[in-house]
C-alpha cells in the first residue's frame, strides 16, 4: 500500500494522481460500517480497473473545530488504521492533515482541488458523509458536482438492533466496559497494540506475569479487570488484565497469562478485551489474578 501525505494544496499539486475509485471517510475503528464502504470500492476498482484508494484525515476534525465532544484518542490510531488499510487490501491510502486552514475550504474547493485533483472516477462513501466548511456538502451535492467527472455510490446505514453502527457508539460501549458487545459493531474483539515492559513469572500457580505499555492514542475501556488474548506470532494467549488509572501516560497494563514462555520483554503484541469481570481496578491485581481461573 502506497501512503502519501497531503498537508495542503502546495503538497497536493506535487502528488502523482492516477485514476481511482476512493472511499472517504475518518473511518476511526474501521467498524461494519466502515468496512462495507472499502470493500464495495474495492468491488468496484475491480470492476473498473482503477486503483483502490481511501481517503482520510488526520487529527479528527473535533480537534479542530469547535464542538462539544473532542475526540482526543482513537480506537485506531493512525498506524493501526493503516495496518487495517492494507488488511482490506487498499492500493493507495491519503491522508490529509485536518488544520484550520483545511476545515474552511468550502465543499467546492474540495471536490475540485481534492477529488477532481486526485483524478476520482468514482467516490464511494456512507449515507451520512459530509465535507467542507460547517460539512455543508453532503452525498446529493457530491453526486451533482460529480456529473462529468466521477460517480458516487452511496452506502446505506448499516445497523445493529436497530442502530447504526458507528465509532461513537463503540467509544461508549468501551467507557461503560461492555466490551464483549464490540464485535457485533466491530467485526472482531476491541483491540489495541502494545509494548511488553516485563514478563515473568510470579504468582503461585507459575503463571506469567505481564506488564505492558500502550500507545497514548488509543482509547481505552473502562478501568476495570477484564478477561483478555494476548496474539503474539500468531498464536493467541488466554489472560487477565487490570487497568487502573486511565490518565497515567503512557498506559501501563498489568495482568496475569495463562502458560506462557514465549513473549519477552520489548515485544509488541497485540491485546483483545474480551470480557469484563470486575467493573473496577483492584490494588493487590495478582492476588485475585492469582485466585481466578483463566
Ligand atoms: C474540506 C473539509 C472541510 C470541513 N470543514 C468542516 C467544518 O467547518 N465543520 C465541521 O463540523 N466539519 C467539517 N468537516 C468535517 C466533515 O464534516 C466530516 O466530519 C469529515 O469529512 C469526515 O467525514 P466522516 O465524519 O463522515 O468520516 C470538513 C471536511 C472537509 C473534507
Ligand atoms: N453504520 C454506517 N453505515 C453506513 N455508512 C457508515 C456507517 N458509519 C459510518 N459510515 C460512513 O463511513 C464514513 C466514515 O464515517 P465516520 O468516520 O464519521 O464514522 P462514524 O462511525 O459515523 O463516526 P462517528 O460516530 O465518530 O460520527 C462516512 O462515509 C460515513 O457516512
Amino acid at each position: 500500500m502506497e501512503v502519501v501525505y497531503i498537508n495542503n494544496s502546495k503538497v497536493l499539486a506535487e502528488c502523482k494522481p492516477e485514476p481511482c475509485v476512493m472511499a472517504v471517510g475518518f473511518f476511526d475503528g474501521v467498524h461494519l460500517g466502515h468496512k462495507k464502504i472499502i470493500e464495495k470500492a474495492k468491488e468496484i476498482a475491480q470492476v473498473k480497473k482503477l486503483t483502490f484508494a481511501v481517503m482520510t484525515f488526520f487529527p479528527h476534525p473535533s480537534q479542530v473545530i469547535e464542538t462539544d465532544r473532542k475526540v482526543i484518542s482513537y480506537l485506531s490510531p493512525l498506524p493501526s488504521k493503516m495496518e487495517i488499510f492494507s488488511q482490506l487490501g487498499v492500493e493507495k491510502l491519503y491522508i490529509v492533515k485536518f488544520d484550520k486552514n483545511f476545515s474552511e475550504l468550502s465543499d467546492q474547493d474540495f471536490v475540485n482541488q481534492y477529488l477532481k485533483g486526485l483524478m476520482c472516477k468514482h467516490v464511494v462513501a456512507g449515507f451520512d458523509f459530509t465535507y467542507g466548511f460547517k460539512g455543508k456538502g453532503n452525498m446529493e451535492k457530491l453526486k451533482n458536482v460529480g456529473t462529468g467527472f466521477f460517480d458516487v455510490t452511496t452506502i446505506p446505514k448499516i445497523q445493529y438492533k436497530q442502530e447504526k453502527i458507528s465509532s461513537s457508539m463503540i467509544r461508549k460501549l468501551l467507557e461503560s466496559g461492555l466490551v464483549s458487545e464490540i464485535p457485533h459493531y466491530l467485526g472482531d474483539y476491541y483491540r489495541v497494540s502494545c509494548l511488553v515492559k516485563s514478563m515473568e513469572r510470579g504468582d503461585a500457580d507459575n503463571n506469567f506475569i505481564f506488564k505492558a505499555q500502550i500507545d497514548q492514542d488509543y482509547f481505552l475501556p473502562k478501568p476495570g479487570i477484564y478477561k483478555i488474548q494476548i496474539k503474539f506470532n500468531e498464536t493467541f494467549y488466554n489472560g487477565l488484565c487490570n487497568i487502573t488509572n486511565k490518565t497515567l501516560k503512557p498506559y501501563l497494563f498489568d495482568g496475569v497469562i495463562d502458560g506462557l514462555d514465549r513473549i519477552a520483554e520489548k515485544n509488541n503484541v497485540q491485546l483483545r478485551f474480551i470480557e469484563q469481570l470486575l467493573d473496577q481496578p483492584v490494588a493487590a491485581a495478582y492476588d485475585l489474578f492469582s485466585r481466578t481461573v483463566i
